[in-house]
């Protein structure tokens, strides 16, 4: 049976009563990856925000597995609700081990089950421990800090992970590595919930189970990519996969 884990009833985020977001609804039932595609401004990261009160909504209601996020404390909301974001923010004084044991720390772990869980994060995220764990964040490359970063997030085990263009200033072969693998841990933890903002057609259609499609504040689609692929919802949408197809031709090769 799907387990609804995130619901929007008419939500709108209003700046100047001007609606950035405008009157949105959809659900998210547990275990989904969901990503959310969309042209910049179209109120992807407004959206996002939302889910763990960085923003508040200026209308309608927000649920977070059937409770109103308005009636919960915003601390124990963020501890089930990873978060990772492009300027990933790793503590620079701090070692890739005490990174990731930050929340643990906060939440008063004991020590041994903090190394254990800094082990499993690090074995998760293809980085052996012996190897990283006493490193600091200037010691590694781009995409080793973003994958410290999605390991910090997981660490205090949340129910849902937000990404908000997590591999948005990583190189294109680096990128494809980071995409392959957040799909695997996705995959291996079986019941979290993924959440990721991406302004590229073909991360958004190649990492989600179902692609939700944003444009001026409104949600154009939300369906599986083949679904979206079949039947364009509306001008914007089939416009979108028609400038992927033909960025897609570059690199057709002729044979004869
Ligand atoms: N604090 C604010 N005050 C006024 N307007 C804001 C504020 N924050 C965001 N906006 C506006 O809301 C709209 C949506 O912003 P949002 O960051 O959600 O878009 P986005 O789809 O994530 O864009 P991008 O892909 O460029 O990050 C934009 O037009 C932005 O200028």
């Amino acid at each position: 049976m799907p387990e609804t884990i995130i619901q929007f009833d008419h939500v709108s985020k209003l700046y100047d009563d001007k609606a950035v977001v405008d009157d949105i609804n959809f659900t998210i039932e547990k275990g989904e990856f969901i990503t959310i595609l969309g042209t910049s401004g179209s109120g992807k990261t407004t959206t996002l925000k939302m889910i763990n009160k960085l923003i508040t909504a200026s209308q309608g209601t927000i649920r977070f597995k059937g409770t109103d996020v308005n009636s919960l404390d915003s601390v124990t909301l963020r501890r089930q609700i990873g978060y990772v974001v492009q300027q990933i923010g790793l503590f620079p004084h701090m070692t890739v081990a005490d990174n990731i044991a930050t929340v643990p720390k906060l939440l008063g772990w004991d020590k041994d089950k903090i190394t254990a869980r800094v082990k499993e994060l690090l074995t998760l995220m293809q980085l052996p421990f012996e190897q990283y764990a006493k490193r600091y964040p200037s010691e590694l490359s781009g995409g080793q800090q973003q994958r410290i970063g999605v390991a910090r997030a997981l660490a205090a085990n949340p129910d849902v992970m937000l990404f908000d263009e997590p591999f948005g200033a990583i190189d294109a072969i680096t990128r494809n590595d980071l995409q392959a693998e957040l799909a695997r841990i996705h995959a291996q933890l079986g019941d979290k919930t993924f959440i990721f903002i991406t302004h590229d057609i073909n991360e958004a259609f190649k990492l989600g189970t179902r692609v939700l499609i944003m444009d001026q504040g409104k949600i154009s689609q939300f369906d599986t990519p083949e679904g979206i692929i079949a039947n364009p919802g509306n001008e914007f949408v089939r416009k979108l996969i028609n400038t992927a197809r033909e960025q897609g031709e570059i690199w057709r090769v002729h044979h004869d």
